[in-house]
């Protein structure tokens, strides 16, 4: 079994270089099946999703490739079936998007109900909502997977009705060439939509309007090959900064786009810790001031990311006083609460509200990631402990965590990733 093996108890140091977005690579890489020719993405952020998502349209025909370490090359053309029923389609949530991006294309998909994060319900309502708008004709089979046709799509308004990061992109892959204009209401503004509506753009589609709660796209018929670059994972470069300021360090958050972290730079300038920013990169300095406890509430964005909660609650439970979090976008956020406590933390959880009484003494245990923001949240934790702390179901967290151990390292931090076998404990490549 392999674990993360942290021993903490000292401030972040140094510079760390962002990767690309998971959820806008997880969602463009789709998107390219309804491209006419090969496209070439940069900036893909090495994590199993992407693995997965690009294994997943191998196995449908397309021809995908690392030309290097963080570009991919993938021609759509080859693509020989809409269906995509398959353990690796159930393996990850925005395999959603190739229902959005088949039934553009080909006007009919088959896919598997989407796995990811375990939150609770995660229903995709409203993307269904979407296709029948465009007239698509969806239906639920056996439970357990989706089927959507349409001769022709038909350009649409759509009131979605609640804000749904993935609604609002599956229904611009969909629309994208479908006939006429179709406007989507009360749209997701987060970056990575931004960055699907310019990706999609640069093929030659007419997308206006994304990053505001109302998207226009008007259908075309051609989508020309492009090469494409995503833009920085704000959740990732979120995490770092939660880290910095956790151990009461001082690091540049490097490859950044400072506007899309305004949230989380503003609730951390709130704690007292020091943030400069620079054109594409953040100073993080919590060495020196002590930090102030806050409260926060999760909301779509520009509100504070749901993503980031999990690790600024490691980062409470280290401040004195009383912290509060409402968590405003999923039923069940809460369940690496629990991993928490075992290491010291006094927090309690009533229905959307976690509790967090800060600065109790911490101490090392061993803890598990419930899930991929939840992992983070246990490094983040274990930084904190004069101790060793050993974390389980790193798969969670390499989900969505590019060299995790080697950023973390080049930040001054004690951590490796560890194989072990019964009593023996060996040292995996670090
Ligand atoms: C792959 C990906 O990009 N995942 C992100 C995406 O997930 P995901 O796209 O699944 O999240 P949504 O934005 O759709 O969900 C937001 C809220 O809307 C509800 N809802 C959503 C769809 C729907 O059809 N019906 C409905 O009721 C959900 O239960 C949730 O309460 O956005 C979330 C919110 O920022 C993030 O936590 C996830 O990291
Ligand atoms: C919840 C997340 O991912 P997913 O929606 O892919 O489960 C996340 O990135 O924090």
């Amino acid at each position: 079994m392999e674990k993360f093996v942290v021993t903490g108890g000292k401030p972040l140091s140094g510079e760390v270089t962002i990767s690309g977005a998971k959820n806008a690579a997880v969602a463009i890489i789709p998107a390219v099946i309804l491209c006419d020719e090969p496209c070439q993405i940069e900036n893909i952020p090495n994590i199993s999703d992407v693995s997965l998502i690009s294994r997943i349209l191998q196995q449908m025909g397309a021809n995908v490739r690392r030309i290097n370490r963080s570009s991919l090359y993938i021609d759509p053309t080859k693509i020989r079936t809409c269906n995509a029923v398959t353990d690796l389609v159930r393996g990850m949530r925005a395999s959603y998007y190739l229902l959005g991006a088949l039934l553009g294309k080909y006007g009919r998909a088959k896919v598997a109900l989407p796995g990811g994060c375990n939150f609770g319900v995660r229903p995709i309502d409203q993307h269904l909502k979407g296709f029948e708008a465009l007239g698509a004709a969806t239906q639920l089979v056996d439970g357990a997977i989706i089927e959507a046709e349409c001769d022709n799509l038909v350009g649409t308004h759509v009131y979605l009705d609640v804000v749904s990061v993935g609604a609002t992109m599956n229904i611009m892959l969909a629309a994208s060439k479908a006939k006429g204009q179709t406007i989507i209401e009360n749209a997701a503004r987060e970056p990575h939509i931004v960055d699907l509506a310019n990706f999609l753009n640069s093929m030659g589609a007419d997308v206006r309007g994304a990053g505001t709660d109302v998207i226009k796209i008007r259908g075309v018929e051609y989508l020309h090959g492009v090469t494409y670059s995503i833009i920085p994972d704000q959740i990732e470069a979120g995490t770092y900064m939660c880290a910095a300021a956790a151990t009461r360090g001082c690091i540049t958050v490097k490859n950044i786009t400072p506007k899309h972290l305004e949230s989380i730079s503003a609730k951390l300038r709130e704690m007292g810790v020091k943030i400069t920013e620079y054109d594409e990169a953040l100073k993080v300095d919590a060495s020196s001031a002590p930090l102030k406890r806050c409260n926060i509430k999760t909301m779509p964005h520009p509100g504070f990311p749901t993503d980031c909660q999990p690790q600024f609650a490691a980062l409470l439970m280290s401040v004195p006083g009383t912290s509060i979090i409402n968590e405003n976008v999923w039923d069940n956020r809460y369940q690496y609460v629990s991993e928490l406590i075992r290491m010291g933390a006094q927090i309690s959880v009533e229905g959307r509200l976690a509790i967090i009484e800060g600065g109790t003494p911490l101490t090392a245990a061993p803890v598990k990631a419930t899930d991929l923001r939840a992992g983070a949240a246990m490094i983040i934790a274990a930084l904190e402990i004069n101790g060793t702390t050993e974390i389980s179901n790193i798969q969670f967290i390499e989900r969505g965590y590019e060299d995790v151990v080697e950023k973390f390292r080049g930040l001054g931090a004690d951590i490796k990733k560890v194989y072990f076998t019964g009593d023996n404990e060996q040292e995996l490549g670090a």
